[in-house]
């Protein structure tokens, strides 16, 4: 390791605390699909911040949204109005047809909010017993770090030691339409929650179908179907929202990381009037959810996103590099999966560890983090191009032939 980073890891380790295993890139610039380390190396990005950056590092529109905004105002509270909210609102609910929006910050934030907003559905229109209402999740969900969330995880290392949990939650196999027809059976239940494809489980896409049975099955069983599309939404998977590709329309969404290009903690529940009105004022908030800063940045981000038909890119060039995947060597990498470029490789760790093969393909000039033990996920910037999609395809065939 470079003595620059290897000197700042080690400052850092002293006096933050130690709840990531990094890999020991030292990053001090972005631009594009690249980011560049302390010691001028240059990489090909293909994390994205966890999927945050689907429209390239330091996108010069939403810079400018970002820096133009904060010279005039960027904070009032929600105890005031702004003239930029409504800006935000009437853009974001128009370009994904829901009637409100509820603004928030970070993706558990936005998650945890529909899950409250869920409960006091069930309470006051399906007529749930109070506190009796339950919420079903899938198996290896993942929707952030707080305690709810974290309840409803079936990952020890995400809820080891954080007990106790929050009631209400069950679990259910994902992709399994016979488990949760019978979970929703429950007059109790006011609510189901997953991602369209499962990202922290490694990139997990269900049976085609399925998310079509789960809103049918949903309607009939008078339960809210929320998608978490905070990792999934805004063009990753080839779509403005991951559930498009079955035409499917959740009763809530989510969005959360490039609502905002990866500029600015942005992230936002979208409902219908009859479901959004359950909350009453002064019955939730957020210090900072809906202000101006954020209102520009997203307006910026998702007309990035519309404007460069980021979404159609990713459907494209996914395919290029799911093609360029499928001839890899098979010995090392066992399979591949994904959707527009939320893509992941399987990787034999009789051959490799994962880990290391990310420590070979930093080394080379891309950077990759495996999710589960021996799983890479490759998700790179929606604004590749077909020859940066080549160049990649390079480096790791050349990688692999390293291992
Ligand atoms: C589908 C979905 N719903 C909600 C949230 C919460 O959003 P957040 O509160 O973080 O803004 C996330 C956040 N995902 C991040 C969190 C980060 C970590 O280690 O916590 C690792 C990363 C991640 C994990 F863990 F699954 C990855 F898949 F994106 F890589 C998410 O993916």
């Amino acid at each position: 390791l470079p003595p620059k980073s290897r000197e700042i890891i080690k400052r850092e380790m002293k006096v933050t605390c130690n709840n990531y295993s990094a890999l020991p890139a030292v990053l001090c610039k972005g631009e594009g699909v690249y980011l560049y380390d302390v010691d001028g190396k240059k990489y090909f990005d293909y994390l994205s911040g966890y999927s945050s950056v689907n429209q390239g590092h330091c996108h010069p529109k939403i810079v400018e949204a970002l820096i133009k905004q904060v010279t005039v105002l960027h904070h009032t509270s929600r105890a005031f109005h702004s003239d930029l909210l409504v800006e935000y609102a009437e853009y974001v609910t128009k370009l994904f047809g829901y009637d409100a929006m509820l603004p928030m910050n970070t993706g558990v934030e936005a998650a945890e909010s529909s899950v409250k907003i869920a409960r006091k559905w069930g309470y006051k229109v399906k007529k749930i017993p109070a506190n009796q209402a339950k919420i079903i999740f899938c198996e290896n969900n993942f929707w952030g770090r707080s305690i709810a969330a974290v309840s409803a995880s079936t990952d020890p290392t995400a809820y080891d030691n954080y007990g106790p949990f929050v009631p209400g939650f069950v679990n259910i196999p994902y992709d399994n339409i016979e488990r949760l027809e019978a979970e929703l059976k429950d007059p109790n239940v006011c609510a189901f929650m997953a991602e369209p494809i499962q990202g922290e489980a490694g990139v997990v896409v269900p049976s085609d179908g399925y998310l079509k049975k789960v809103r049918e099955l949903c309607t009939k069983y008078n339960v809210l179907y929320i998608a978490d599309e905070i990792q999934t939404g805004l063009g990753r998977t080839g779509r403005r929202l991951c559930v498009d590709h079955e035409n499917v329309r959740p009763d809530m969404v989510v969005l959360g990381k490039a609502l905002s290009g990866g500029v600015y903690p942005i992230s936002a529940v979208l409902a219908d009037r009859h479901i959004m009105d359950v909350i009453e004022a002064g019955t939730h908030g957020s210090t900072y959810g809906g202000n101006p800063l954020a209102a520009k940045v997203a307006i910026a981000a998702l007309e990035v996103l519309e404007g460069e038909k980021l979404s159609e890119n990713a459907e494209k060039m996914g395919q290029i590099l799911r093609k360029g995947l499928s001839e890899l060597d098979k010995d090392i990498v066992i399979s591949h999966r994904g959707k527009g470029l939320l893509n992941a490789i399987e990787i034999n760790n009789n051959r490799v560890d994962a880990f290391d093969l990310c420590l070979k393909l930093k080394e080379n000039g891309l950077l990759s983090k495996p999710t589960h033990d021996n799983v890479l996920r490759l998700a790179p910037p929606l604004i590749i191009t077909e020859s940066q999609i080549y160049e990649s395809l390079e480096i790791i065939r050349k990688t692999l032939k390293e291992v």
